[in-house]
């Protein structure tokens, strides 16, 4: 019989969790080792990719339909099905038999029959399963590629059919992942060589310099790579908006917006550490994550300030960084659990904060000074049409030309502004533009 703490029953409660209080909390896998809280993540972020799928199939072989089921009972069943149906190294017997004993244990006997009734249906037709057939078109999209309807009728209309399903795909896949050499710590020849003598496959990139392409983030973790702060990791298009901002030794800068502080980190090493660079952000528990990093990561002129951007006062800087809070939807393959968190609502309340934390980080800017305004949202409403907005309140600012700082194929066609697709450019999606203060 499975143990108390299994990496399966983790992850069920991680999920019921999700489901009850709509916050993904890991920390319930504290008690694992590394490697299972390792499985665990990927269980419960391949559930949640694949969560409508689920559901639909579950709904096809049960008498009890899925809304009418507890989280408890839903979320073993989606664990259940898909071992049963994507795990090759699960076999069958186990799969069913363990999510049994899980529903018996957390739910009673009679449920733990329900779950044995359902998964052996399931299996006796697993090589004939029902298709999603529904009429309405983004229905049996979002069914199939499951992603919430609202996403799917917006991407549908915007980038057309063939297109939203080559995004959904890509937001279903295993993500890509890079790190970046902290030269404050280490030589990136050294880091390499390390890599080499640890056997760690790497690629190194030829979008931006120090980072590297990598298969996987588990060894990154066991040698202590990233505790000794040699290296971060941090998908390419995340170190777009610092390396736009440009900030100098010596500068004044301010990272607004800035837990848990990879870029913060990012622009102290491109900064030397010298001159100063105040972070400053809302959330205590992330600015707690921006402290542990700046000390690791060496990064020593990083000043950190607790607090609502609308409120601080601060002063004035050379160069500003507003990382604003957006939807997330550029970063759905590794973070699955922002498709079921964000409604049109949210991004209606997203675009409102982000006008306002934009004009304040525009008062912050010198004269002469830049400001670089970066999301990880794909909706041009948080993105460009932000921007122009921006730009029709005040003439003030003007928008600088990016190419000689990223590779073409990021940028739109005026160079004006950098947007990337996890389905065309194999990394996270990004978007950023550089303002400079002319008056
Ligand atoms: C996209 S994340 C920032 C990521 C960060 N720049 C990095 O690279 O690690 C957005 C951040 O905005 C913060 N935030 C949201 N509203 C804020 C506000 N009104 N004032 C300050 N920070 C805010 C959140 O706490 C969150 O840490």
């Amino acid at each position: 019989m499975e143990n108390e703490l299994s990496e399966r029953s983790v992850s069920i409660d991680i999920l019921i969790n999700f489901d009850e209080k709509k916050k993904l909390d890991y920390s319930l896998a504290d008690e694992l080792e590394t490697r299972e809280r390792a499985q665990v993540r990927e269980y419960v972020q391949n559930i949640l990719r694949k969560r409508s799928y689920l559901d639909f199939l579950i709904g096809e072989f049960s008498s009890v339909a899925v809304e009418e089921m507890k989280p408890g009972l839903k979320n073993i069943l989606r664990l259940a099905v898909y071992d049963l149906l994507f795990m090759d190294s699960t076999p069958d017997y186990a799969a069913i038999n363990e999510a049994v004993e899980v529903a018996k244990r957390k739910l009673g006997s009679k449920t733990g029959d329900l779950v044995n009734a359902i998964m052996r249906n399931l299996q006796r037709d697993r090589d004939n399963l029902p298709k999603p057939a529904f009429k309405d078109r983004n229905k049996l999209v979002a069914t199939t590629f499951s992603h919430p309807e609202w996403m799917v009728a917006r991407w549908r209309k915007r980038f057309g059919e063939r297109e939203a399903f080559k995004l959904m795909q890509a937001n279903n896949s295993r993500p890509h992942y890079y790190v970046r050499v902290n030269t404050l710590r280490t030589k990136p020849k050294n880091f390499e060589l390390r890599m080499e003598k640890m056997d760690i496959p790497f690629q190194p990139s030829d979008w931006l310099p120090y980072y590297y392409k990598i298969d996987s983030v588990q060894p990154f973790i066991s040698k202590g790579l990233l505790e000794k702060g040699i290296c971060l990791v941090q998908d390419i298009a995340a170190g777009f908006a610092p390396t736009i901002l440009d900030p100098q030794p010596g500068e004044k800068v301010f990272d607004l917006c800035a837990a848990p502080g990879t870029k913060s980190i990012m622009m102290a090493d491109l900064m030397q550490a010298e001159g100063e660079i105040t972070s400053v952000d809302i959330s205590p528990e992330r600015l707690q994550k921006l402290a542990e990093s700046a000390l690791n990561y060496q990064a020593e002129n990083i000043k950190i300030r607790g607090g609502d951007v609308r409120e601080v006062s601060i002063g004035l800087a050379d160069a500003v960084l507003l990382d604003a809070p957006c939807t997330g939807t550029g970063v759905l393959s590794k973070r699955a659990d922002l498709r079921w968190q964000r409604d049109e609502e949210g991004l209606q309340n997203a675009v409102e904060l982000q006008e306002e934390l934009l004009e304040e980080a525009a008062n912050m800017v010198k004269r002469g000074g830049r400001l670089v305004y970066s999301t990880c949202s794909l909706e041009p409403e948080e993105n460009m049409e932000q921007i122009t907005k921006f730009l029709d309140k005040y003439d003030n600012f003007e928008l600088e030309i990016l190419e000689d700082y990223l590779p073409e194929e990021v940028l739109a066609e005026d160079k004006l502004s950098y947007q990337t697709y996890p389905h065309t450019h194999g990394c996270d999606g990004h978007f950023g533009v550089l303002l400079k203060r002319v008056k």
